[in-house]
């Protein structure tokens, strides 16, 4: 079951994997003609109803592969304006092959009727697909009735168009006219809304490669954008807690929150650390805690803060000192807001009662010390990751070469990155940067998106700087990497 906004994720992945959307949509409409040969036999009269974008596009391609049928083309719209530039191509290849094709620009004028007058056998419906928004509009409004009048098999191309595939509605409303289909081929897994519809539903394979699903790719950023109208704030505010034998990890954290798009970006640390921090970047805005550690004497002060920002990043730097630990067990314990945890906050969540939503980033040795098992076995070790995640009821992101992120319901991989990102502050990087994604998305796809990311980030590092890579390199090349391309 893959919803649409993921099935668009996952084909931008595809092709990225070097599978290109018009092959995917060769393999799409071979799918729907071999759905027209499993209800009619050769001979029989074929109407394909076509919309301007790719599911119009799909039946094009269809037309192709029924030279043993008597097929008629409509496109609901002029050739100049379809939209998308393989679906133009696969309209001309209609015209060079001598497939009859027609346009239809006023829906009046849409005649599916087979050439003796009689309906046709079978209607492919490829108006629209997952790419719909709102009612169907003229002309694929009075083509959906005049689909939904005619004794035809009607075979619907990827969803019924006017349908939502997402939730089986009608997306005009409940009294919208939306195609009613005899049969769905849809294209690599089950739609969330078709097995509510009284039809028949087949999937297709079309050869989306498996890794398009199972590793992070430029598809997961689709949807992230900011949005123009947006206010200071509204990307995001993060709080980090941490620093106090070290300076540097809190810094590179709330740096690269920044960078990966939060608004404000806030910094708890000990007052010993404060000025050092702030040395560091006049964006930074800095809370400091009283004394040189931060210990359960502060934990009210932080929660306070913490009510303030919409994610905390708790751990870089903070060491594991006395005190250390009963201020993060304290601190979890009260708060139910969304967390990164890393560095030495992760060993204590375990142990900790909380109705806050974690997204914990350990590396493999952190992960045993939190109780976790791993393994040599990329798969093995994926599936232990999910287990766990599962019994803590919070997202784990397992550092590697090959990074695992997991809750309850599922496992993404991440391979972006490189050896030279072993180096020290990375993983304060990746935290900070998932903070900052948390903030605008659900927790598992920020831990997926941080870590494809910063591994993007790090390779641009690397081609800059070889081995000499330091994560000092890394935030400013976030923007870059956090581009869909
Ligand atoms: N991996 C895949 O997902 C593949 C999908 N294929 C097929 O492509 C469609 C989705 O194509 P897309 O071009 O994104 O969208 P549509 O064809 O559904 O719609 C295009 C176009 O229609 C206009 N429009 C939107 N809403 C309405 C409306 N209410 N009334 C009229 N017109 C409307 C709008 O301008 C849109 O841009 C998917 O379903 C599959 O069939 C690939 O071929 C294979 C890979
Ligand atoms: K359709």
């Amino acid at each position: 079951m893959i919803p649409t906004d993921r099935m668009a994720a996952v084909d931008a992945n595809a092709a990225a994997l070097g599978v290109p959307r018009k092959q995917l949509m060769e393999s799409s409409g071979n799918a729907v003609a071999r759905e027209v040969r499993a209800v009619a036999d050769p001979g029989a009269t074929v109407a394909l109803v076509c919309g301007r974008g790719n599911n119009g596009g799909d039946a094009l391609v269809a037309a192709r592969f029924l030279t043993e049928y008597a097929v008629r083309v409509h496109l609901l719209g002029r050739p100049e304006t379809v939209r998308t530039d393989i679906a133009r191509e696969n309209w001309a290849a209609l015209g060079k092959a001598e497939i009859p094709r027609e346009t239809v620009t006023d829906s009046r004028d849409l005649d599916l009727a087979a050439p003796d007058g009689d309906d046709p056998d079978v209607i492919v419906d490829a108006m629209l697909g997952s790419g719909i928004s709102g009612g169907l509009r003229e002309p694929e409004r009075t083509a959906a009735a005049a689909i939904n009048a005619s004794d035809a098999t009607v075979i619907a191309v990827d969803v019924p168009s006017g349908i939502d595939a997402d939730t089986g509605d009608p997306t005009g409303g409940p009294d919208a006219v939306a195609v009613d289909a005899d049969r769905v081929v849809t294209f690599h897994d089950e739609k969330p809304g078709l097995a509510a519809l009284d039809a028949a539903v087949a999937v297709a394979d079309i050869g989306i490669p498996a890794a398009a699903e199972r590793y992070t790719g430029p598809g997961d950023l689709l949807g992230l954008d900011r949005d123009p109208d947006s206010h200071k704030g509204d990307n995001g505010e993060v709080l980090v807690v941490g620093g106090g034998p070290y300076t540097g990890a809190p810094t590179l954290s709330a740096l690269a929150a920044l960078r990966a798009g939060a608004d404000l970006v806030r910094v708890a640390c000990p007052e010993s650390v404060a000025d050092a921090v702030q040395g560091f970047s006049p964006n930074l805005i800095v809370r400091p805690l009283p004394g040189d550690r931060v210990g359960s004497s502060h934990a009210a002060r932080v929660a306070s803060l913490a009510a303030e920002n919409d994610v905390v990043v708790l751990g870089p730097g903070l060491g594991d000192g006395d005190g250390t630990r009963e201020f993060v067990r304290e601190f979890l314990t009260a708060y139910d807001g969304q967390a990164v945890v890393d560095a030495d906050a992760l060993r204590v969540v375990p142990e900790v009662d909380t109705d806050a939503d974690l997204i914990c980033t350990p590396h493999q040795g952190e992960l045993v010390d939190m109780g976790g098992e791993t393994a040599a076995d990329p798969d093995e070790r994926a599936e232990l990751v999910r287990e766990f995640a599962a019994d803590l009821g919070h997202v784990l992101l397992v550092k590697g070469a090959v990074d695992v992120i997991a809750d309850a319901d599922g496992v993404r991989l991440n391979r972006t990155g490189n050896p030279g990102m072993t180096v020290g502050g990375t993983g304060d990087v990746l935290a900070g940067t998932v903070g900052a994604l948390a903030a605008v998305t659900d927790p598992f796809r920020a831990a997926a998106v941080g870590a494809y990311v910063v591994g993007r980030a790090g390779d641009a590092a690397a081609d800059a700087n070889g081995a000499g890579l330091v994560a000092t390199d890394l935030p400013d090349r976030l923007p870059e990497a956090m581009r869909n391309e």
